[in-house]
C-alpha cells in the first residue's frame, strides 16, 4: 500500500487524526513537523525566527523525501502543498486526504495558539489570508477529501477508514463536494 499523506490547513488536525488512525489502522506513522524538529534540534518557531520560512521549506521537502512511501502515515505541515516539487512527490508515491476544516473551526482551534509562526500578529487575517490562498491547491491534490467541521477526531478516524474501504472497491464519493 501506498503510504498516506494527510494534507490540510494549520488546526486542520493532521497530526492529531494522523496519530488516532495510525493507533486505529495498526501503522507507523510520523508527523513531518516533529521529524524536522528532530533533525534540526530546534523548534518550527525558532527555525522560523533563526533561518527563515524558505530555509523551512527546503528542509520540509527534503524531509518529505526522506520518509517511507509504503505502509505509513505521514501528517504534513500545511505549506507543503505550496511547492511544486512536494506537490508532484505527494502525487506519484502517495494516497492523499485532505483534511478540511471551515475557516471558523480552524480559527476557533487556533485561538490560543502561539507555535504557528505564520499566524502570528494579527490571527484572523492572517488565516484568512493563507486560507484562500491554499484552499483550491489542498483539493487539487487530495485524491480523498474528508470535512472535520465539527466532527470528533474518533468520527474522523472512521470516517476515514469507511471512505479508504470504497476506495479500495473502486469508489470514492467521501465529501467530493467540499
Ligand atoms: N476534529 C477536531 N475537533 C476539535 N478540535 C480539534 C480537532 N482536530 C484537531 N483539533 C485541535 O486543533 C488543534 C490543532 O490540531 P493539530 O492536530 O495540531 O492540527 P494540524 O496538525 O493540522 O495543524 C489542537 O488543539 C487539536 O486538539
Ligand atoms: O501551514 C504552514 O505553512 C505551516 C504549518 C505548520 O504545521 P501544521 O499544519 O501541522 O500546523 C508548520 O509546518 C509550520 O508552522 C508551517
Ligand atoms: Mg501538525
Amino acid at each position: 500500500m501506498k503510504s498516506i499523506y494527510l494534507t490540510g490547513f494549520m488546526g486542520a488536525g493532521k497530526t492529531t487524526v494522523g496519530k488516532a488512525l495510525g493507533e486505529y489502522l495498526e501503522i507507523p506513522i510520523f508527523d513531518l513537523d516533529a521529524e524536522i524538529e528532530k533533525k534540526e534540534c530546534c523548534t518550527i518557531q525558532s527555525i522560523f525566527e533563526r533561518y527563515g520560512e524558505s530555509y523551512f521549506r527546503e528542509i520540509e521537502s527534503a524531509v518529505l523525501q526522506e520518509m517511507p512511501t509504503e505502509n505509513t502515515i505521514i501528517t504534513t505541515g500545511g505549506g507543503i502543498i505550496c511547492r511544486n516539487e512536494n506537490r508532484q512527490f505527494l502525487k506519484v508515491k502517495g494516497f492523499v486526504i485532505f483534511l478540511y476544516a471551515s475557516e471558523e473551526e480552524i480559527y476557533r482551534r487556533l485561538i490560543e495558539d502561539k507555535t504557528r509562526p505564520l499566524l502570528s500578529g494579527d490571527k484572523r487575517a492572517n488565516i484568512a489570508n493563507l486560507y484562500n490562498e491554499r484552499l483550491p491547491i489542498y483539493r487539487e491534490s487530495a485524491d480523498m477529501i474528508i470535512d472535520t467541521t465539527g466532527k470528533s477526531i474518533r468520527m474522523i478516524v472512521q470516517e476515514i477508514h469507511t471512505c479508504l474501504d470504497s476506495s479500495e472497491n473502486g469508489q470514492n464519493d467521501c465529501d467530493k463536494n467540499i
